[in-house]
This record gives structure tokens, C-alpha cells and sequence, in this order.
């Protein structure tokens, strides 16, 4: 029986596949004994892959579509899966015997090796809906029996939130309720979604967290950063939310970033960062229109320092209440 374990990623494209340095820098960092594996798409620049190399362990390439195997046939049935199946992936990495998969938006602020003590399928809940996991962390063993079901599974029953966190939640139905043991604190897979939906816990617990996500539409690397200021364009300055975005944009300007223009060379490549833009005045915080404003507090973006702000929200709550 295959005795090693690993951490596990996955990127498609380049976009994801800064998350997935930044993670597998921070899992180093903070001293895993385990292997690092990226499960990677067809799309990735050549330079992607070469820093991937350095960083990981393993770097597979996982072409559903060019695969002759039953996740092809699965995906011809359901071609709105399509990272679905390239997630699902991961069971097939059957020379471990355990794995820790980790989306490529997360970032690990604390050694998290003893989640190796946990058995498949633990995870932390979802902060939506509590009684379903989020599948952004999750302890699973490969297995290439499991994984024959989860694509039957999938091609049978679909995903009914059309991703991966649906379709594992309907194959693993009995996580809500069947042990409490595979319900992982959630400060292994903290949303900053927390810091809106619950402020007063957040302000409590948020420094015990170990793994950040970055859960929703908004990457870190949707932002532009300046490292002379070290300060992110766009109205998401000195919220709480914004302290582990600058970890993670400092991780990555100190770590991966020289990897990157080793890379790249002369070539010029978008590096995600801005040069000081303080001497031309360019770093204003841009105004937000109510309803771009209303789009981003749902994607948990709210501005909790300014126009969001705990005040600002009482004083609304009292108009209401007088
Ligand atoms: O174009 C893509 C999109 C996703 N991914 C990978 O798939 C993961 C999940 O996607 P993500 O954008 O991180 O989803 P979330 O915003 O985290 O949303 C939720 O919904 C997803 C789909 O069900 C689940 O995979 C997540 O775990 C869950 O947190 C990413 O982290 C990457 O590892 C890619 O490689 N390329
Ligand atoms: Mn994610």
C-alpha cells in the first residue's frame, strides 16, 4: 500500500495557477512534511509550469478532454462539468494514501499536517449552509474505485450547485449528520465571508485561522497590487478582509513573483502589480456605484472601514427602528 501523503491542487489556467504557488509556497513555509501535488489543465503557459515545478513535487497534467477515459465519456454527457470532472481527478492519485486537497485560492497561515489524522471525507462547513462541506478543503484517500463512482455519480445525478461542492455533497450525503469527527474546524477553511455574515466571531476567532479562502468571484489576483505601498487598488483598503489579501499579495511578491521573471525573462507578462503610482496620484480609491456596491457586499467585497461599515450600518439599522 502506497504509505506517502500529499497535499493536492489543481489549475487550469495561469489566473488560478498563481493561487495554486501562492499556496504551495505557504504550505512549505510553514513546514509540511508531506508531498506537494498540482494537478494542472492544457492551457497553462510553459512558464506557469516551470515555476509549478519548483514548487511542487508533482505536477500532473489532467486533460479531461483528451483522456480516453471515463471521465471523457462522463464529460461528453455533461459538458457543464467541465472542472468538475478535472477536480474529481484527485481521486485518482492512488501511489498516496491519504491527500489534503486544497482549492488554489487558499492560503495556509499555520502547519496543518495533523489533518492527515482525519479520514475521507472530512471537511469544514459551508459557510451558506452549514450542514453541506465546503469543498475547498477536504481530507479524501485515492481510490480509483471511489473515483469510478463519483464520475457515475456525477454523469447520473449532476451537481445542483453545477460544481464540484455540489456533486461531493450528494456522494458523500451522510457528512452532515454521520460523524462529527469529519467536521473540520472551520478555521481550516475560513471564508473572509465570515467577516460579513458573523463580524463579532470573526474579530474573536479570525486570528486562530490556519487555512484562508478566498471563496466567490474576487481572487486575490483579481486585485492589482502596489509594492511600494503595499496597498490594493480599489476601495478594499484597511478592511479586516484586506489583511490576509496582503499576505497573500506579499507572499506572492516576495516568493513567486522572482520565479516568475526568471521565467519570463524579456518577455513582458502581467505580473499583477502596479509601480508606484503615488507620484502620478493614480491610486484613488474609485467611486462605486449602489448598485456595483450592493454586487460586491453579495460577493462578500463590502467595504467594512468605509461606506459598509459597522457605524454606517447601525445608523441605517436605527432609521429603520425609530
Ligand atoms: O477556471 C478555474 C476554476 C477553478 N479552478 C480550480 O477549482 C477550484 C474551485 O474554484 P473556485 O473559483 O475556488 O471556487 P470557490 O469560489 O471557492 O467556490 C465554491 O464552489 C466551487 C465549485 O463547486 C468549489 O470548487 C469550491 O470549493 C467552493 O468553495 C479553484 O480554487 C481551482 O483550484 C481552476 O483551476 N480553474
Ligand atoms: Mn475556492
Amino acid at each position: 500500500m502506497a504509505a506517502e501523503q500529499a497535499f493536492v491542487t489543481l489549475a487550469t489556467n495561469d489566473s488560478y495557477a498563481r493561487g495554486a504557488m501562492v499556496l504551495g509556497k505557504s504550505l512549505r513555509n510553514h513546514k509540511t512534511s508531506k508531498k506537494l501535488v498540482v494537478l494542472i489543465g492544457p492551457h497553462l503557459s510553459d512558464q506557469s509550469r516551470a515555476v509549478l515545478h519548483k514548487i511542487f513535487d508533482e505536477v500532473r497534467l489532467v486533460d479531461v478532454l483528451d483522456s480516453g477515459d471515463t471521465a471523457h465519456l462522463a464529460m461528453m454527457k455533461r459538458p457543464d462539468l467541465g472542472i468538475t470532472f478535472t477536480k474529481l481527478h484527485c481521486w485518482t492519485l492512488t501511489h498516496y494514501s491519504k491527500c489534503v486537497f486544497m482549492d488554489a485560492d487558499a492560503l495556509v497561515v499555520s502547519n496543518i499536517d495533523e489533518l492527515f489524522d482525519r479520514e475521507e471525507l472530512s471537511a469544514a462547513p459551508d459557510p451558506g449552509w452549514p450542514d453541506c462541506f465546503n469543498s475547498g478543503v477536504f481530507v479524501f484517500r485515492p481510490s480509483n474505485e471511489t473515483y469510478g463512482k463519483l464520475l457515475q455519480y456525477c454523469t447520473e445525478h449532476g451537481s445542483f450547485d453545477g460544481g464540484d461542492q455540489g456533486v461531493l455533497n450528494g456522494f458523500f450525503s451522510d457528512w452532515a449528520t454521520a460523524d462529527i469527527n469529519k467536521h473540520l474546524p472551520f478555521i481550516y477553511n475560513m471564508s473572509s465571508i465570515a467577516i460579513y455574515t458573523y463580524l463579532p466571531a470573526f474579530k474573536q476567532y479570525g486570528a486562530n485561522a490556519k487555512v484562508v479562502h478566498f471563496l466567490g468571484q474576487m481572487k486575490p489576483w483579481s486585485y492589482t497590487y502596489n509594492p511600494t505601498q503595499r496597498k490594493l487598488r480599489g476601495n478594499v483598503q484597511a478592511s479586516s478582509q484586506s489583511d490576509f489579501l496582503l499576505q497573500w499579495w506579499a507572499l506572492y511578491c516576495a516568493e513567486v513573483l522572482p520565479m516568475l521573471i526568471r521565467e519570463y525573462g524579456d518577455q513582458p507578462f502581467n505580473s499583477g502589480c502596479e509601480e508606484d503610482a503615488a507620484e502620478s496620484g493614480e491610486c484613488v480609491e474609485p467611486l462605486v456605484s449602489s448598485a456595483e456596491r450592493k454586487q460586491r457586499w453579495e460577493q462578500g467585497q463590502a467595504d467594512y472601514m468605509g461606506i459598509d461599515s459597522f457605524d454606517n450600518i447601525q445608523k441605517k439599522l436605527d432609521v429603520f427602528l425609530k
